[in-house]
């Protein structure tokens, strides 16, 4: 158990280069079960704990038939945006130093391709908004004079 930590610690703050992660394929788990109960569709519920049950060992069945409920989550600009910005600082927060995040545009009721691209940007640019002021804030709270506030992710750790 001490040695599977460590490991996941050594592992975590690694500097990594993250080359394809789907924004979709990225959401945690919880905020999956809160934007159900937020967006009244507690039906939901049962098919996300039945796949979060099983952790890493569900099926590519199982997998691919979350992003049929996470496409019904995801459907206004707030929270495709809050998604993206989750979704930046979680891959800061594993000391990913460099990110490529795709996405497909999608267009529904309400919510052009234009406008999803839009609202994932608007998440990127909060999360590096953030890291930029993580960055610029030692541990003690006092502001660093050597950031030069254009790579976000460059030196998070843990
Ligand atoms: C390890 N993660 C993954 N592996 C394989 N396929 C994935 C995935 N995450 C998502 N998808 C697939 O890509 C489609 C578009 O999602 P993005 O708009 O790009 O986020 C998803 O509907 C799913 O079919």
């Amino acid at each position: 158990m001490y040695a599977e930590d460590a490991a996941l610690r050594f592992c975590r703050h690694l500097p990594k280069l993250e080359l394809h992660a789907h924004l979709n394929g990225s959401i945690r788990p919880e905020t999956l079960r809160s934007l159900a109960e937020a967006k009244g569709m507690s039906h939901l519920l049962a098919p996300l704990n039945a796949v979060a049950a099983k952790g890493n060992c569900c099926s590519l069945e199982e997998c691919f038939m979350l992003f049929g409920i996470i496409h019904q989550l995801t459907t206004d600009f707030g929270t495709i945006s809050a998604i993206a910005s989750q979704v930046v600082l979680d891959f800061a927060e594993d000391n990913v130093v460099y990110l490529e995040l795709r996405t497909s545009p999608k267009s529904r009721e309400g919510m052009t391709k234009e406008l999803y691209v839009k609202a994932v940007l608007d998440g990127i640019d909060h999360a590096l908004g953030q890291l930029q002021l993580q960055q610029q804030k030692g541990s003690n709270g006092t502001v660093s004079s050597t950031s030069n506030g254009t790579s976000g992710f460059n030196g998070t750790s843990r």
